[in-house]
């Protein structure tokens, strides 16, 4: 199954700097963990916004519901799922 994931991150204004880089950090090393495995096949940056836009390939919405709440930032994103299925008229066949 394949989903477009696309992320808000929402730091709360009372977070130090030293709290801040701690928590990119281990986001850092969690989403590579999961782009190691080969679930989280593409992540972009939106361009001028604090928000990225992903694919990961999952075997079940349960799947990809434990990726995405096992990064540190989870709590402080508002999160947008769409799941993806085949176009008809696609001329490339999925590169995933
Ligand atoms: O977009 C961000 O900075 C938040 C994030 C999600 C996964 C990741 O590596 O960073």
């Amino acid at each position: 199954m394949v989903f477009l994931v696309e992320m808000d991150v929402n730091i709360p204004e009372s977070w130090s700097e030293e709290k801040i880089a701690d928590y990119v950090t281990r986001e850092k090393e969690c989403s590579q963990g999961w782009q190691k495995s080969g679930k989280w096949v593409y992540l972009w940056r939106v361009a001028g916004q604090y928000s990225n836009v992903s694919v990961l390939e999952v075997e079940s919405p349960d799947e990809l519901h434990k990726i995405i709440s096992s990064l540190p930032l989870f709590p402080y994103m508002t999160i947008n799922v769409k799941s993806l299925c085949k176009h008809p008229n696609a001329l490339r066949e999925a590169m995933i």
